[in-house]
């Protein structure tokens, strides 16, 4: 099987640039093909050139899986990750031990491939998370805040201002054709994988392999009520809040009463009034662990 690897050295905020020859080194060496990203589309664009059949390892974060992700979804290629970013939630839902990156590159060419669940909004596929909202919202403010700041104190800034004139969107909510929701919505996650932004467990429930998404919906809050539940987010304690709605479902249809922002694996996809988001089960060829140990979850009752 031919393997292409394509790696983008702006990830992992430059670890990824400082080993970038060794590692398009070490993956010829093993008889792959292997490409450097020369900018945003590039990884994209490269995995829709891999041929049918082949096995495409993005190595970078969730934004180069993203990118590949658009040229594999819907072929017989397959997709494999050397997580080197610094969210890595992709890598996260397929539940990839932590290995040093040779070892990782290895694993991504080599193990063997089981199919995982697959995501589509508005016909753009998505691996792991979409967020409609708040959260989109505040990434699109942390990417446009003042270039000094970076880390926790960019995303606190971006927080700052969508909280100063948080006005929530009314939404209609319809999951499997059902209408479930109507109402005023901070935002709704409808997610494959169970955390998102570097490791938020939004949704402890999700397992890419269960033939369902999982949407997790925090209806009206106040600024306040926001930064309450902030930490109770970050500890998976927000499920019990009055306010928190969780759905499943393979196709969830979300429309707004004003343009939202969006994110599809943390990257950015433009406001838009309708979201249309439809399940593909066991859609995507993956490489994961030998064993993907799914959810706990309580015995059925006899
Ligand atoms: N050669 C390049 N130069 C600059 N940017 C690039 C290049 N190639 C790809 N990119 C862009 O780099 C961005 C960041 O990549 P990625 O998200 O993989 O890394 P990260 O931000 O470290 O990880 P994560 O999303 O997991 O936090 C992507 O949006 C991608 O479009």
């Amino acid at each position: 099987m031919e393997a292409w690897v394509i790696v983008n050295p702006a990830a992992g905020r430059g670890r990824v640039g400082r080993l970038s020859g060794a590692i398009l080194r070490a993956a010829r060496e093993k008889g792959a093909r292997a490409f450097l990203t020369e900018g945003p589309g590039h990884a994209a664009e490269l995995a829709r050139q891999a041929p049918n059949g082949a096995r495409v390892v993005a190595v970078g974060g969730d934004g180069t899986v993203h990118e590949a992700l658009s040229g594999v979804a819907g072929t017989d290629k397959a997709l494999g990750v050397v997580p080197i970013g610094s969210g890595n939630d992709f890598a996260r839902m397929l539940r990839l031990r932590r290995r040093p990156w040779p070892e990782a590159l290895a694993h991504a060419l080599f193990a063997p491939l089981r199919a995982v669940d697959l995501g589509y909004v508005n016909g753009l596929p998505f691996g792991a998370s979409l967020g409609l909202g708040f959260d989109a919202l505040v990434a699109r403010k942390a990417f446009s805040a003042p270039p000094f700041l970076r880390g926790m104190p960019r995303y606190l800034y971006a927080l700052a201002l969508v909280l100063k004139d948080l006005n929530l969107p009314s939404a209609r909510v319809q999951v499997d054709g059902e209408e479930v929701y109507q109402g005023p919505a901070l935002l709704l996650a409808v997610m494959n994988g169970p955390t998102y932004g570097g490791g938020i467990p939004i949704a402890p429930m999700a397992d890419p392999a269960d033939g369902a998404l999982h949407g997790v919906l925090a209806g009206r809050f106040s600024r306040l009520g926001v930064l309450g539940i902030l930490p109770r987010l970050l500890l998976g304690r927000h499920l019990g809040h009055k306010e928190v709605r969780v759905y499943a479902g393979g196709h969830f249809a979300v429309e707004f009463d004003r343009p939202v922002e969006a994110h599809a694996d943390g990257e950015l996809l433009g406001a838009a009034l309708r979201f249309q988001v439809e399940l593909k089960p066991l859609g995507l060829l993956v490489v994961g662990e030998e064993e993907m140990p799914r959810q706990a979850r309580p015995a059925p009752a006899v």
